[in-house]
């Protein structure tokens, strides 16, 4: 595991706390994102209001936030008619809006008074890593294939490499501290991933995430562990775990490939989360419709005395 990632994990006592939903967060603080770029969308038009929601996240008690670079593609930007270099800066930008709350919520934690505290926000300064999300191809298209992981014949892994290619290795460079591929569909793009990294000789560490809808599989149907070990097979990736899942599924997957996982909830997910340890997970967060609130919860859970797991790494 590298470094980083270890660093958070001791500092914590064996489990970090990931965000929950950035863009449905944005959107219930009134953003329109009814885009094709989704959440990607507030990188122009309210850099403020994704700065303000991570901060909540971190006040909330998360430990790692993903930038809002989630449908944030080249592809997307030059549709919209930017330039190649306004839509890499955009990229960069994600990245830096989140190290922008990371520094903001540093300085909170040292001028924190007496009623932040009764405020019932962690104002604790510790390690915060921020990640740069990858969003899938399906994601781009904005057509609900990431849910379905069919792209059809013609899009190969050579094709979801030279798609990825650039926006990784912008990310890379961003100052981000690793890469979160997020709601991975199927096989084929986590290989493409996988195989990304090492080509382009990518030096942040990376975390893949995959969706499932029946608590097996991955959406398209492709195994869940099958695509677990191709994440396990690169040395550049160091978690590997689930999410926008029903959180019914998550300790069944987990169990599954018996390593650590960044678990994704709904609504009452923060019953779930002491399971979920037990089976071995030592990354905890959120995705679609969670919110700052279900992160304290998760954090409010996992600080109590804590139950004792044998926490496993990659
Ligand atoms: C469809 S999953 C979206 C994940 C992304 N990190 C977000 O919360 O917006
Ligand atoms: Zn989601």
């Amino acid at each position: 595991m590298s470094s980083i990632m270890s660093k958070v994990l001791e500092n914590s006592g064996g489990f970090a706390i990931v965000d929950g939903g950035l863009a449905t967060e944005l959107e219930r603080h009134g953003a329109d994102l009814n885009d094709p770029l989704w959440s990607a969308k507030c990188l122009v038009t309210s850099p403020h209001l994704v700065r303000q929601v991570h901060l909540d996240y971190l006040e909330a008690g998360a430990d790692i936030i993903i930038s809002a670079s989630y449908q944030a593609t080249i592809q997307g930007f030059r549709a919209k008619g930017l330039s190649q270099e306004e839509s890499e800066a955009l990229l960069r930008k994600s990245v830096e809006i989140a190290c922008e709350a990371r520094e903001l919520y540093y300085e909170n934690c040292g001028k924190a008074s007496v009623e932040a505290r009764h405020d019932s926000k962690i104002l604790k300064s510790r390690p915060i890593l921020v990640a740069a999300s990858v969003g899938s191809y399906g994601a781009y298209l904005a057509d609900g294939s990431e849910y379905s992981g069919n792209y059809g014949n013609t899009v190969t892994l050579d094709f979801l490499k030279d798609f990825h290619r650039r926006r990784v290795q912008v990310l890379a460079e961003s100052g981000a501290d690793l890469i979160a591929f997020e709601t991975i569909p199927n096989k084929v793009e986590a290989q493409a991933y996988a195989e990304l990294l090492e080509e382009e000789n990518i030096n942040i560490p990376a975390w893949f995430t995959f969706s499932s809808k029946d608590g097996e599989n991955v959406v398209s149907g492709d195994s869940f562990p099958e695509c677990a070990s191709i994440a396990e097979a690169s040395k550049k990736v160091v978690a590997v775990g689930i999410n926008c899942t029903p959180p019914r599924f998550i300790q069944g997957l987990i169990l599954s490939i018996k390593k650590q996982n960044t678990g994704v909830l709904d609504e009452d997910f923060v019953s779930y989360v002491k399971h979920w340890q037990k089976a071995g997970a030592s990354l905890f967060g959120g995705c679609c419709r969670t919110t700052p609130k279900t992160i304290s919860g998760i954090y409010r859970t996992l600080s109590e005395k804590s139950v004792s797991s044998t926490l496993t790494s990659n």
